[in-house]
């Protein structure tokens, strides 16, 4: 098929890259001159594993990479994998939706083959109906049954991007005309998943409810694990124990630091807005939001009760990024931890193996190290903020420090001598 990917991000060009691998002849839109440029040269803005060798193999072959629209005049199905930001009151800001369905509108005009257009962004039920159909439509100056509309939410995790679109749990595809959603489905010829096929809304509603259903049982791991915590037992004993019922399962139960990322807290957010908005009261929503916000304070509160006031105490952070294998830090759970550090008066070592760089945009006045031992060398303490497999096999490194006083914000160290774990 010949499929052309709106917006060359995270979910965008892992979407590209992985379309041209099914077999398929792809062109990606991306209109930040400087992050089209740079997949173009083979070398994107973000870290996936495995996506720079995919993206190499196809560049400029089956994918081709472009900043304006007049370059998909044979594409049968457009993906729009754009950007859907918290906005004002939680309520996603859909101008990015808005404006790449008005450049699509305009680019199918004078055209009179059949186009599917498809919505991969993560937008509130009723977006598509009510924003990406009329907007294409006007624009178009098409009729209604010359362009048929899919919702196809994406599941990805950052991280094991590659992996999780080409292996995934299910492809959903809401589609309100068969024929949009058989070629929706054709996409994705070649990927062994079930395919559920729904309406538009209940698509649209699937991703939001899978995203804050996973962050529930984050949040309710971290609050057992506060009770735990104070009664002396181990939180991931627990767990593991209660994970082992199938009804359950093991995944999402890691207590600790809290979620962070580009979508649980912004998902989370739109869903609570949506019910706000319709006088619902999102009890269990907000309360997963609560939870999630106050685990980083209580790090710093066990901070505080092992070695007393900070001002002036040195702090390793290990780990900045918002999870393991990304260097993402958007709402990662070691801003506040920074933010609130820094008003104590600590002065902070961070070290992330990826996500320095991208955590200096944001906050610049601290100490960036190159090495964990660097960050570890005479800390009063050090905070474990990310999941990264390497600080788990940190031990020795630990006596760089002036006590070995270390608060696990995920647990990952295997080495037994450590005081003060958190969780
Ligand atoms: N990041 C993730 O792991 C996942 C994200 N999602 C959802 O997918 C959507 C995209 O997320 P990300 O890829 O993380 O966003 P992103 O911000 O990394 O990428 C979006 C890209 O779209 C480009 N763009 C914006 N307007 C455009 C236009 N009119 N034409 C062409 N390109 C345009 C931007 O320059 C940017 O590069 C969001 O709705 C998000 O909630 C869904 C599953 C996983
Ligand atoms: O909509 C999205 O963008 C994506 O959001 C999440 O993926 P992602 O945010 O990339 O990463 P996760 O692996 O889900 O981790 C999110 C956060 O939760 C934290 N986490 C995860 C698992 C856990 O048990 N405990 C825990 O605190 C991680 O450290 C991280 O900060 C979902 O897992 C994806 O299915 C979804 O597509």
């Amino acid at each position: 098929m010949k499929i052309s990917v709106i917006g060359g991000g995270y979910v965008g060009l892992v979407s590209a890259v992985c379309f041209a691998q099914l077999g398929h002849t792809v062109g990606l839109i991306e209109i930040d001159i400087d992050r089209a440029s740079s997949i173009s040269r083979g070398s994107p803005q973000i870290y996936e594993k495995g996506l720079e060798a995919l993206l190499s193999k196809h560049l400029e072959k089956s994918l081709h990479v472009s900043t304006a629209y007049d370059a998909i005049p044979d594409t049968e199905i457009f993906f729009i994998c754009v950007g859907t930001p918290e906005g004002d009151n939680g309520h996603p800001d859909l101008s990015m939706i808005q404006s790449a369905c008005q450049s699509l509108g305009r680019s199918l005009i004078d055209m009179d083959s059949y186009h599917v257009v498809v919505v991969k962004s993560t937008v509130p039920p009723g977006t598509t109906e009510g924003l990406v159909v009329p907007t294409v439509l006007e624009h178009s100056q098409r009729a209604g049954d010359e362009i048929g509309f899919c919702m196809n939410p994406e599941f990805l995790r950052e991280g094991r991007a590659v992996e999780d679109f080409m292996h995934p749990d299910r492809i959903v595809i809401g589609s309100n005309d068969s024929r949009a959603g058989d070629w929706a489905e054709s996409a994705y010829r070649g990927i062994e998943a079930p395919i559920v096929r729904t309406g538009i809304k209940s698509a649209e509603m699937i991703k939001y409810a899978s995203n804050a259903f996973l962050a529930t049982k984050i949040s309710f791991a971290n609050e057992i694990g506060n009770l735990c915590k104070r009664l002396g037992i181990d939180v991931y004993e627990v767990m593991e124990g209660v994970g082992m019922d199938h009804r359950i399962s093991p995944h999402f139960l890691d207590a600790g630091a809290g979620f962070g990322g580009s979508c649980f807290p912004k998902d989370l957010s739109a869903l609570i807005h949506l019910a706000e908005g319709m006088n619902e009261e999102p009890l269990i929503l907000r309360s997963v939001q609560n939870v999630n916000e106050r685990q980083p304070a209580r790090m710093l509160e066990l901070l505080q009760k092992k070695i007393g006031s900070l001002e002036g105490k040195r702090i390793a952070v290990l780990g900045l990024a918002f999870k393991n294998d990304t260097d993402d830090v958007r709402q990662s759970r070691s801003i506040p931890v920074i933010l609130s550090l820094r008003e104590m008066g600590a002065r902070i070592a961070a070290y992330d193996p990826r996500a320095n760089d991208n955590m200096k945009k944001m906050i610049h006045d601290i100490e960036y190290c190159s090495r964990a031992t660097d960050a570890l060398r005479d800390a009063d303490a050090c905070l474990l903020m990310t999941e990264w497999p390497e600080f788990g096999l940190l031990d020795e490194e630990f006596d760089l420090m002036k006590n070995r006083v270390i608060i696990e914000g995920r647990r990952i160290l295997s080495c037994q001598d450590k005081e003060g774990i958190c969780w």
